[in-house]
């Protein structure tokens, strides 16, 4: 069994852990951290989790939690992991940490987005980047892994491959994205109270998104040189997914079936990637309570331009399915195991 222990299990990112890692058959979770809910049964911050876990929660001291476990997930706000990590926690255990603080190399551009110190820029280097279908080797051999955020999943996986073979123009992409509202976490904010978000669509973060500059770098790998693009999340009354709707300039022209077998060399055999028959939409509805990314494109001929689509869970593939994929690999187990969950409908 794969011990584990969670900071931050009492979000909506770590609950998603929880309840994922309840069906993975090798892995158990030894320590429910908690900054509010310390000492408090689990069940009773999660009724969901009556009578299914019986643990309650804990304080966050990553230090104590190393020797118990083999694996810690730090689904906290951002800056907490990195001022918590250090080089003898990290020649104990495995750290996943789903927030940014290891997503981007250049620690200024880090400190800049941010707006926080980084506490812990030397470990930097090592940590990898943990998509999965991209970096699947590096991440085997990782010691600290850099969950994706959940906008950067969706729009990076969408445009890898045609940015990847140079099809489109990485500097020409506009990546038009939303999200359901548990993308901004369990905490009690003003704008995610039900009167703010139903019945309304909003953009916010207009040119100043932190997830920015992790999709650009990524991306910039991909097309082998720096690039910038624009941006725009918006929230939307739902509680889960995210749907980007992405718009590049072609630098050739081409069609359906060469940017379909494009995506066939790079996902025909990945499991949780679907790129969807043609003329069929991504929908967030269709991937809800997955792991799965929906994929599809539409090239504009009048414009030159083309139009990729494509449609996660935020709190699965963007956030926990995908941390729990990182621990597959860590592990040597299976990468699905845990993950193979049928979207629910309706
Ligand atoms: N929600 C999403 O869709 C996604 C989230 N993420 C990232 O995952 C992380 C968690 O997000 P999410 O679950 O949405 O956030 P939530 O606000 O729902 O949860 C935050 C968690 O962190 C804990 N916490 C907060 N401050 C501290 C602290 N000082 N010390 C210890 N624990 C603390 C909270 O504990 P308590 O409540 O007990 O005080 C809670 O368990 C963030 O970095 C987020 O960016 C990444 C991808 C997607
Ligand atoms: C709807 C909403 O508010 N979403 C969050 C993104 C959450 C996330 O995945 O981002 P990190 O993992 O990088 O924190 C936001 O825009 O800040």
């Amino acid at each position: 069994m794969i011990k584990v222990g969670i900071i931050g299990a009492t979000g909506y990112a770590g609950q998603e852990l929880v309840r994922l890692l309840k069906g993975h058959g090798n892995a158990e979770v030894k320590w429910f951290g908690s900054r509010s809910y310390i000492d408090k049964k689990y069940a009773q911050v999660y009724q969901n989790m009556f009578e299914i876990v019986e643990d309650t929660c804990l304080d966050d001291n990553m230090e104590e939690l190393a020797e118990q476990v083999d694996v810690i997930f730090t689904a906290t706000p951002q800056g907490l992991c990195a001022s918590m990590v250090n080089e003898d926690i990290l020649s104990k255990v495995k750290i996943i940490d789903l927030s940014a603080d290891f997503r981007i190399k250049d620690v200024s551009v880090y400190e800049e987005w941010y707006g926080l110190e980084h506490k812990s820029p030397q470990f930097l280097p090592e940590a990898v980047y943990g998509l999965c279908e991209i970096n699947r080797d590096k991440i085997r051999q990782a010691r600290l892994v850099a969950n994706p955020g959940c906008y950067t999943t969706c729009s990076i996986l969408t445009c890898y491959p045609l940015v990847k073979e140079g099809i489109i123009d990485a500097n020409t992409l506009i990546i038009d994205a939303k999200s359901g509202t548990s993308g901004a976490g369990r905490g009690a904010k003003l704008d995610n109270l039900f009167c703010e978000v139903n019945e309304n669509i909003k953009a916010y973060a207009v040119a100043t998104h932190r997830h920015t500059p992790e999709i650009e770098e990524q991306l910039g790998y991909a097309a082998g040189k720096e690039i910038t693009l624009n941006f725009t999340p918006h929230l939307v009354p739902m509680n889960r997914g995210i749907l980007v709707t992405v718009y590049a300039s072609l630098t050739k022209q081409v069609s359906y079936e060469e940017v379909k077998a494009v995506y066939d060399k790079y996902y025909g055999k990945e499991q949780f990637i679907r790129v969807l028959e043609k003329d069929v939409n991504p929908q967030t509805r269709w991937v809800e309570g997955s792991n799965y990314t929906d994929i599809n494109f539409k090239i504009d001929p009048r414009t030159n331009r083309i139009v990729l689509m494509g449609a996660i869970d935020n709190l699965v593939k963007g956030a926990a399915g995908q941390a729990v994929q990182n621990m597959n690999l860590l592990f040597g187990e299976k990468e699905s195991r845990g993950l193979e969950l049928v979207p629910m409908f309706p």
